[in-house]
């Protein structure tokens, strides 16, 4: 039976959860198509502040990378917005022009930042903090700039000051209201978190109402309703969210504050749905991620027609991601005439508890200091339990205990985590039945601690009480992925003391969990196969998708070419070439890259085993985890400083090396003298010339983690050059983790013990044989694809479009 048409407008995070829950509930239902005007993968939006406070990477906060969305046959059009829907024909056009039907139709659209509508809102230096974008944005600013002014004292504002400060700027936060946070603290636990945010450097201008942002073309300043004023180079305007329902609206589906929808997020057209910041239920658009998340769970069962009760609403938590602070609040935060506090305020340790009673039942809670109880209180709150027989004790006073013992009076049914709603009983049965021992792997299992993350301490306190004497062994251990319990050396070792030799086998034999393994462990096991056994036939399907495809994909779904051009140099032949093949094919962009060499950009995958017909040239593996380029500068055969023949032992070692299957990519960089024209101390394997010799470094790095080389050794002649390197290559291929950089690897293993390695000439020589019998399994891919149909049929045809 075809497959049904399922589009989602938007790639964020509830959206994204929909489709997980669908291809839990029944994987082959639909064609799955998703439009994401971000040029970025589903990431986790929450992590934002912590990127912005150092805590995290960008990289980290990726929830599904293009290879899940490949492997789940989802066609993932990024950086295109969607533009109009036609709901008569059930069709959706994006800015691209491209139009996609559909069968049913979710619309995930989330929130846009509440942008103060007053003069000078337009000018440079004012944004907002939604996205990795803006992110980039502050990080890219502070490194020019000093001062920076957040309007808003709620979540938002709160953590990007926090964060701007982690940057070194002075920041002022702008606030409206008389307290901090005024929709979640009361005005004691506002005060506290005031005193506290002063100590780590945030400087509050209350009760002040933006009038205008002054300054010609960039902000510089800030003027106050009450005529004062205060410098700003950066302005993030933090004052609250809405729904972002414009495409909604013109579509003919009805909004109110957001996209109305029913228990089971139908909206009022058929076959129309809405989920997340977007939606609006019982008159409430949430948010935070749990209920988003709920919602998702419930449009999920509905499109899989499973429908059961509905979605009804919820109460949410939250609490503030800013370190040094800790603060949980839910429903009511003031009393009134019917309802009563309890009330507990140490001003000595700075801890205030308050729970608000009405009826016997909790509803209301706002802790400072102290969130121990937040979880226990914030079930009750709830499940509306009734409290009649509690006392204030019993309510509100933690016990002093141990980590574990804490654990283990935790009731079965307490919510771990949040944000998806995870009890303690779910995450135990997951460790005893799935057999996962980290909190990575619970999370793969059950979703706890995959978004927010502050869960992530009780989660290793129930997995290390779960597990008792055996989780000591398992605590240091970094294991390959969800699916399986071993680590990277014992997978290793087990696949050749088994003499395993398919990445099945392995899974089979190993006892893998998911016995279709991931998008993590399938790309890494096909390289510890290759790895072990030169002649091993590689598995293609599992791959990264770009490997795959033996191109780049680029974030509006087109690829790139890169062909070789060793040691960057080329001919008017080539050239020649490549500008009648961008011209044949209309490519988007030629472009110089930052390997030296030219790369075509923006072709259709159909188009690929044309152009590289056409170019008859050897793939430059732009795209691998392999060695990628070779930079050389002109040294002796031009240069009047060059002392070597740089050129020419770059293009041999690009020659030697290329194809060659590493952990993670590989950059190498040849100068003919100290002048370092070529860069080559930031290359994860960089030579220098000298008098009479050659310098070799190691480990280098130009990317996010810039890192100089090591200096490994010095050598006299190029065959030096050759056999160091690829006994260097070699033994970074044998122990590195998979998708571990050079640098990151010498720093674990030792540069000493890397030197002590290869100062063995015996273990040099072996290095370089086993190296050279690996070396001799490769064939140029590209020409592979050209000569075979089947190679185009699978991976290039218009057909196979959902496979990637
Ligand atoms: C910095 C920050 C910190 C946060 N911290 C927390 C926290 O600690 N806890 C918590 O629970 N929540 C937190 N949140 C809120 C949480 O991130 C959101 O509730 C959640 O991301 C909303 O998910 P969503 O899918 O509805 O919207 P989004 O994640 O915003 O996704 C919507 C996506 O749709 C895209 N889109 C919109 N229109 C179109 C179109 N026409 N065509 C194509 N694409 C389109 C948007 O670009 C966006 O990528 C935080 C938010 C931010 C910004
Ligand atoms: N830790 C978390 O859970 C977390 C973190 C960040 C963001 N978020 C979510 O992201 C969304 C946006 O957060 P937010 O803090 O922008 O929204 P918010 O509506 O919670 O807070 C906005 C704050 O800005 C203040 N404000 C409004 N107008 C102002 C003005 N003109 N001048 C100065 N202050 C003004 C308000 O008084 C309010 O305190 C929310 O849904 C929030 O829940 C959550
Ligand atoms: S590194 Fe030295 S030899 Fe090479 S181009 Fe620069 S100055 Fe000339
Ligand atoms: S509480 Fe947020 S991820 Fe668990």
């Amino acid at each position: 039976m075809a497959k049904r048409k399922l589009v989602m407008i938007g790639n964020g995070m509830a959206g994204v959860r929909v489709i997980e829950e669908i291809l839990k509930l029944n994987h082959d239902l639909y064609e799955i198509t998703i439009f994401g005007n971000e040029p970025h993968p589903n990431y986790n939006r929450i992590q934002l502040s912590n990127v912005l406070q150092g805590n995290t990477t960008f990289e980290e906060t990726i929830i599904n990378d293009l290879s899940w969305y490949a492997s789940n046959l989802i066609q993932l059009f990024t950086g295109e917005t969607v533009t109009g829907i036609d709901t008569n024909k059930k069709l959706v056009i994006s800015d691209k022009g491209r139009e996609v039907a559909y069968d049913e139709l979710i619309l995930a659209t989330g929130s846009l930042p509440f942008i103060l509508p007053v003069p000078g809102a337009d000018k440079e230096g004012v944004i907002g903090f939604r996205d990795i974008k803006d992110c980039e944005d502050m990080i890219q600013t502070a490194k020019q700039y000093k001062k920076a002014v957040v309007i808003g004292g709620g979540l938002l504002g709160l953590e990007a000051a926090k964060g701007l400060i982690h940057l070194g700027m002075k920041v002022d936060v702008v606030h409206l209201m008389e307290h901090l946070m005024e929709r979640q603290l009361d005005a004691v636990a506002s005060s506290m978190l005031k005193r506290e945010l002063e100590e780590q450097g945030m400087n509050f201008l209350m009760e002040k109402a933006t009038v205008e942002l002054t300054g010609t073309d960039r902000v510089e300043g800030i003027r106050f309703k009450d005529g004062t004023e205060t410098k700003a180079d950066l302005v993030v305007m933090a004052a609250g969210i809405k729904p972002n329902v414009s495409l909604a609206k013109e579509s003919g589906i009805y909004v109110n504050r957001g996209i109305v929808v029913n228990d089971f997020m139908e909206t009022n057209i058929p076959h129309v749905y809405a989920v997340g910041e977007c939606a609006e239920h019982r008159e409430i658009v949430y948010g935070l991620v749990a209920p988003l998340y709920e919602q998702g769970k419930v449009l999920a069962q509905v499109l899989c027609n499973q429908k059961d009760k509905g979605y009804e609403g919820s109460i949410t938590g939250t609490q503030l991601k800013v370190s040094g602070v800790d603060l949980f609040s839910a429903g009511e935060i003031y009393d009134d005439n019917t309802s009563k506090a309890i009330v507990v305020h140490n001003e000595y340790e700075g801890i205030y508890k308050k729970v608000l009673v009405r009826d016997d039942r909790i509803v209301g809670i706002v802790l400072y200091g102290d969130t121990k109880d937040s979880n226990r209180l914030f079930k009750m709150l709830n499940e509306k339990q009734d409290v009649s027989d509690f006392t204030s004790i019993s309510f509100l006073q933690s016990q002093e205990s141990s980590n574990t013992n804490d654990v283990a009076s935790m009731p079965n049914d307490e919510v771990v985590c949040g944000c998806n709603g995870i009890s303690k009983e779910t995450i135990v049965n997951a460790i005893q039945e799935e057999g996962v021992t980290t909190v990575e792997q619970v999370g793969g299992c059950t979703n706890a601690g995959r978004s927010c993350g502050r869960c992530k301490p009780v989660i290793q306190d129930i997995i290390a009480y779960t597990l008792g004497d055996e989780f000591a062994q398992t605590a240091e251990k970094k294991t390959v992925c969800g699916c399986t319990t071993l680590s990277r050396d014992e997978v290793v070792e087990e696949i050749r003391e088994k003499g395993l030799t398919t990445i099945k086998e392995v899974m089979n034999v190993l006892h893998w969990e998911n016995e279709e393994g991931c998008s993590k462990c399938r790309p890494a096991l096909n390289y510890f196969l290759g790895m072990i056994y030169p002649d091993y036939a590689d598995e293609r399907d599992s791959r990264l998708v770009n490997e795959k495809m033996h191109a780049n994909i680029q974030k509006d779904g087109t690829y790139s070419v890169i062909p070789r051009m060793y040691g960057g140099v080329t001919t008017a032949k080539d050239l020649r070439k490549l500008a009648d093949i961008a011209e044949k094919y209309d490519v988007q962009l030629l472009k110089i890259t930052g390997g030296q060499r030219i790369g075509l950009y923006g072709l259709e995958k159909e188009k690929l085993p044309a152009v590289w017909e056409d170019l008859g040239m050897p793939s430059g593996y732009a795209y691998g985890k392999t060695l990628r380029t070779v930079k050389t500068c002109v040294g002796a055969q031009f240069c009047r400083f060059g002392t070597q023949d740089s050129m020419s032992l770059g293009i041999e070692l690009e020659k030697r090396f290329e194809r060659l299957d590493t952990p993670h990519k590989v950059k190498m960089g040849v100068s003919a003298c100290p002048r370092n024209c070529a860069e080559a101390g930031i290359k994860d394997v960089g030579i220098v010339g000298l008098d009479g010799g050659w310098e070799i470094y190691v480990a280098g790095n130009g990317g996010t983690d810039l890192r100089a080389g090591d200096l490994l050794c010095k050598v006299k002649t190029e065959e030096e050059v050759y056999e160091i390197t690829g006994a260097y290559l070699q033994y970074y291929r044998e122990t590195a983790l998979y998708l571990e950089r050079t640098s990151t690897w010498v720093e674990r293993v030792g540069l000493d013990h890397v030197k002590e390695v290869l100062a063995n000439e015996k273990t040099r020589n072996e290095l370089n044989e086993r190296l050279n019998q690996t070396l001799a399994r490769y064939e140029e891919p590209w020409q592979k694809a050209v000569e075979e149909e089947q190679i185009r049929n699978a991976y290039y045809s218009k057909r196979e479009l959902l496979k990637l």
